[in-house]
């Protein structure tokens, strides 16, 4: 028996005229990384919206966990165990990177030492922050200006902003975009980690395609809002209908 975490169930989402997202219905296993792709205006960010609460659906239900969260704040459904992170930068950038992680942990009002690193000693919070900037590899320039670490540093931050608030899916917005060859293997490893030592279930939008073949277990294809294919990377890649509206022939997954 699966279990699934996320369960979309002919959402939709209209603005005005345009139809953006148009009946998706798909299921999301407890500790799966599942990957959203498609060409540009596909309905991805809209989708991502409408899951964590920043548009409802226009039609369709979103349940997490054996819950119909459709409509509910983003507070609250954040509060319910929905994280996310942005494709751009979205960090204080005159505050410390420590700095960074305390006032996120503030914000989520879900703070609990206890959990993901669980620690005897968790105190002020101070130790799993520490812990949190071993996981992303900030460690080194956790009391560094933020805005001072590189681009990909800052993206890490983001993430590690995000588990402060304990998600048990976490929602991720083109993690790879923006990186570095050696930055996106990195990004590529943490999303391994945040699920095989932190338990957290993954969705991820990306365009990078290396990246999303070489982690996902499976792949929705979304296009004009609709889903085209859904599949494991192999299926995913030698789909016919996926490769005319978005691979092409000649893409190159190396
Ligand atoms: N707030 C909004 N108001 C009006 N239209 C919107 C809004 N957000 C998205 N759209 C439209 O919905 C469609 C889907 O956009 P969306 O950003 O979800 O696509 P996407 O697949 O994430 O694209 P990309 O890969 O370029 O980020 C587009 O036509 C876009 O212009």
């Amino acid at each position: 028996m699966t279990d699934v975490l996320l369960k979309l169930h002919d959402v939709t989402r209209r603005f005005g005229g345009l139809t953006a997202v148009a009946g998706v219905s798909t299921d999301i296993n407890k500790s799966e990384i599942f990957g959203i792709i498609g060409p540009n205006g596909a309905g991805k960010t809209t989708l991502f919206n409408v899951i964590a609460g920043y548009f409802p659906p226009s039609s369709g239900k979103v349940v997490f966990d054996g819950t119909d969260i459709s409509g509910q704040s983003s507070d609250r459904i954040a509060r319910r165990g929905i994280g996310r992170t942005f494709q751009a930068v979205t960090v204080f950038q005159d505050h410390t990177a420590r700095e960074n992680l305390r006032r996120a942990a503030m914000v989520s009002r879900r703070y609990n030492p206890l959990v993901y690193f669980s620690s005897r000693n968790a105190g002020d919070g101070s130790e799993v922050i520490q812990k949190m900037a071993q996981f992303t590899g900030l460690e080194p320039v956790l009391d560094n200006r933020a805005g001072s670490l590189s681009y990909g540093q800052q993206k890490m931050l983001g993430i590690g902003m995000a588990l402060m608030g304990r998600p048990r899916l976490l929602l991720m917005d083109e993690p790879a975009a923006g990186l570095h060859t050696s930055e996106k293997k990195e990004a590529a490893q943490l999303i391994r980690r945040l699920r095989d030592e932190l338990g957290i279930t993954i969705v991820l939008v990306e365009h990078d395609m290396p990246l999303v073949m070489s982690v996902c277990d499976r792949i929705l294809v979304l296009n004009r809002g609709t889903p085209l294919a859904l599949g494991n990377p192999a299926q995913i890649k030698a789909d016919q209908t996926v490769i005319d509206a978005y691979l092409g022939e000649e893409y190159d997954f190396a």
